[in-house]
């Protein structure tokens, strides 16, 4: 998918899409038909920038931010994972959780990359751009 990205002074950046399956529910009957239990196959678009690669002239592993998301999100229930204790798993929420998750692995990162934005598509019709405010990053 083509997506925006904001603009920026970074020499590199990347995207990586790719999907994860996964089901969830609104807990609050103003949800209607989602506060049943129902599954999507989420889209989510990760947008990377920096000056820097690393030693394999990596900003980022494409597969290595996958596998971050996925083995922690893919066909499990969403309402169930200790990050949406005390907030409902949705499109907007799901989206910072990513952007959170990806923030704390890249700081781990000698080359400084940042992540821009996060993108969390949930049905055709609906999806959700996270971009941090620019004092956050
Ligand atoms: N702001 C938000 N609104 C809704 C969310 C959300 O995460 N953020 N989530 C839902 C439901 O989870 C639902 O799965 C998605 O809703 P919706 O886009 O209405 O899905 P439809 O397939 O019914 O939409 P169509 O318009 O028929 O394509 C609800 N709202
Ligand atoms: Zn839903």
């Amino acid at each position: 998918m083509n997506y925006n990205t904001p603009m920026h002074d970074y020499t590199f950046e990347l995207n990586k899409d790719f999907n994860f399956s996964a089901a969830h529910y609104i807990p609050d009957e103003r949800a209607g038909k989602c506060s049943n239990v129902h599954g999507h196959t989420y889209h989510v678009n990760i947008t990377i920038a920096g000056n820097e690669l690393d030693e394999l002239g990596f900003l980022v592993n494409f597969g290595e931010l996958k596998s971050l998301i996925s083995s922690a999100f893919d066909h499990t229930l969403l309402n169930d994972h200790k990050r949406f204790r005390d907030v409902p798993p949705t499109s907007e929420t799901m989206a910072k959780t990513i952007y959170e998750m990806v923030t704390e692995y890249i700081s781990e990162l000698d080359n400084n990359p940042v992540c821009l934005q996060v993108i969390l598509r949930e049905t055709p019709t609906s999806y959700v751009v996270y971009r941090p405010k620019k004092e956050m990053r």
